[in-house]
């Protein structure tokens, strides 16, 4: 149950609306009791009135009351529906943020122990998941305890107190009957939630992979991964209906006991003249509508197995610490930019070969360096260093002077821009993804950049230009055209220390030239790293290293 506990705190700043919800459901079931009540008693005092066993029965006021009760009892339910609904809407969009919080510092590494489609079904299916925790959970149990206490209160002021004994009956079924509810199902709902991730994680792979597997003949046997994904969870869903299905009859059942009860105790107070018919009658029919709150109370439980699951996930997530936290206490970059790497080894794990052994470089402002070498030499490892997205077993890497792992985040991206392998195009216009760089860009800035990045004779053919979509991940452009956009925004950001993955992967020896010309002067103002296979792929650089065996052998410089 522990598991639950942060989210209950998460839900303190809707807590109001909450209050609101468990107000109205109150409002509800006691309107509902309250109308099956007063008609019972106002029926059966007409009747003996009709037949002159009752001398005077004022009519109006349980009519108005009946009348009241009815109108009461929709428009609670309605205001309820909607004040609940709201409640936990806010609620979710609130936990979405806050696992989007807890996911945007990880590192690449740390991300990766999750697979992207399983952290979607964290972010949506589970989430959604945790709506039941209010809405089927803690709202019946706060209705059904204050609703059979008002019961009991309501009950003892107008019969003997025997009558107690009705509400016991009705609040050990709702003690008893849920605590059956999670033990049978809890391993369901488990299994239904982890089902329904294998569902979204195969159908994510699949539409992503889509082509690959078309080609390469593998669809039946995704199709078929799918298929049995979709069976565990069908059986889960089936196991869970069906508990829920005989927690609703047990309920029924415990409630029907209750009503029997009333209604031999009434008799008996009858007999004695301690009661009237018309409570008897009453109560018989209060205790029908009180059993009602505690009816909803098994469905609701037998389903927290799978919420207690889908709480635990997410605080999986939310509790992944990157492997490399922000200090505490960062330090600021300030004077011009620099990056300078000393005395780096780096391996990936204690039995692995040492990807960088002894690395030493020095970025000042004016200075690009190339560094080119086999692939799998380790130069997309040097820039991870540089970054701060791995911790190199022995020496530093400083930037500004700085030791990275002593700069916020935030600081490092604003002065180390950077052109990965990977760059990620939104599905939105060509302006919108470069302004990710820089919100306040004007359309100068961002022509600029695009001329600088070779892309401005293509924005000038399209019909609307600057506000041409680029597609999901870039899909309406070509490969080379989002490279550039990607390279276009890294000019607009502006940052002192540049590093270039293989900035020119996949363009034309024409291109390939236009752009050396036109970066030229813009890298000669900021300290650059470029990675490149050939110098050839590369803009010029200052200085020319070969990374081999771990070391940067020094080719040329000037
Ligand atoms: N996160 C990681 N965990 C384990 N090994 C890794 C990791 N990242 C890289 N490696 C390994 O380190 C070596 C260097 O990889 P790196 O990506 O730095 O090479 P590269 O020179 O950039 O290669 P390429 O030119 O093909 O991009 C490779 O053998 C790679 O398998």
């Amino acid at each position: 149950m522990k598991d639950l506990i942060p989210f209950l705190r998460l839900s303190l700043p809707r807590l109001p609306w909450f209050l609101g919800g468990l107000l109205l459901a109150v409002l509800t079931v006691v309107a509902a009791t309250g109308l099956l009540a007063l008609s019972g008693w106002f029926i059966t005092a007409s009747a003996l009135a009709g037949a002159g066993l009752i001398i005077a029965l004022d009519v109006y006021r349980p009519a108005g009351g009946i009348r009241a009760l009815a109108v009461g009892r929709t428009v609670a339910r309605y205001a309820e529906r909607i004040v609940n609904h709201e409640a936990v809407l806010r609620h979710l969009a609130d936990l979405r943020s806050w696992l989007f919080r807890a996911l945007s510092p990880l590192d690449p590494g740390t991300l990766a122990r999750f697979r992207a489609a399983d952290l979607l079904q964290r972010l949506v299916g589970d989430i959604d998941t945790l709506d039941g925790l209010f809405l089927r959970v803690i709202t019946p149990t706060l209705t059904a305890v204050l609703t059979l206490l008002g019961g009991a209160l309501f009950f003892g002021l107008l019969a003997p107190l025997t009558v107690l004994w009705v509400v016991a009956v009705l609040a050990l079924a709702g003690l008893i009957l849920p605590a059956i509810a999670v033990a049978l199902g809890g391993r369901s709902g488990e299994a239904r939630i982890q089902a329904a991730a294998q569902v979204r994680e195969r159908t994510v792979e699949g539409v992503q992979g889509l082509a690959e597997l078309r080609v390469f003949g593998a669809l039946p046997r995704q199709r078929a991964a799918l298929a049995a994904a979709e069976r565990d969870r069908a059986e889960a869903e089936i196991r869970l209906v069906r508990w829920g299905a005989l927690g609703d009859t047990a309920a029924m059942l415990a409630g029907l006991g209750a009503v029997w009860l009333a209604l031999w105790l009434g008799v008996g107070w009858l007999s004695q003249d301690l009661v009237t018919a018309p409570i008897v009658v009453l109560l018989v029919l209060a205790t029908l509508g009180l059993s009602e709150a505690v009816a909803m109370l098994p469905g609701a439980y037998q389903r927290l197995g799978q919420i207690r699951t889908a709480a635990a996930r997410l605080l999986e997530v939310a509790h992944t610490r990157p492997s490399l936290p922000e200090p505490a206490h960062p330090q600021r970059p300030d004077g011009e930019g620099s990056l300078t790497l000393e005395g780096i080894r780096l391996r990936y794990g204690n039995d692995a070969p040492w990807i960088l052994d002894g690395v030493d470089l020095n970025l000042q402002p004016g200075r690009s360096v190339l560094v080119t070498g086999a692939s799998g030499a380790g130069k997309t490892s040097l820039t991870a260093v540089a970054l701060r997205l791995v911790a190199p077993q022995a020496g530093e890497a400083r930037v500004c002077g700085i030791p990275v792992q002593s700069m916020g985040y935030t600081d490092l991206y604003d002065t180390v821009g950077v052109l990965g392998q990977e760059t990620v195009l939104f599905a939105d216009t060509v302006a919108a993804n470069l302004r990710l760089a820089r919100p306040e860009a004007d359309e100068e800035a961002l022509r600029e950049a695009l001329f600088l990045a070779g892309l401005d004779d293509f924005i000038a053919a399209l019909p609307q230009g600057l506000d041409t979509a680029v597609g999901e991940g870039g899909a309406l452009v070509s490969g080379g055209q989002a490279r550039r956009l990607a390279l276009a925004r890294l000019i607009l950001k502006d940052a002192p220390v540049v590093i270039l993955d293989e900035p020119f992967r996949g363009l034309d020896p024409a291109t390939i030239e236009r752009l050396r010309q036109r970066l030229t002067p813009w890298l000669s103002r900021r300290a650059t790293l470029v990675i490149a296979h050939e110098p050839a792929m590369a803009p010029p650089c200052t200085a020319h290293y070969r990374l081999q065996e771990g070391r940067l052998q020094e080719m040329a410089s000037s």
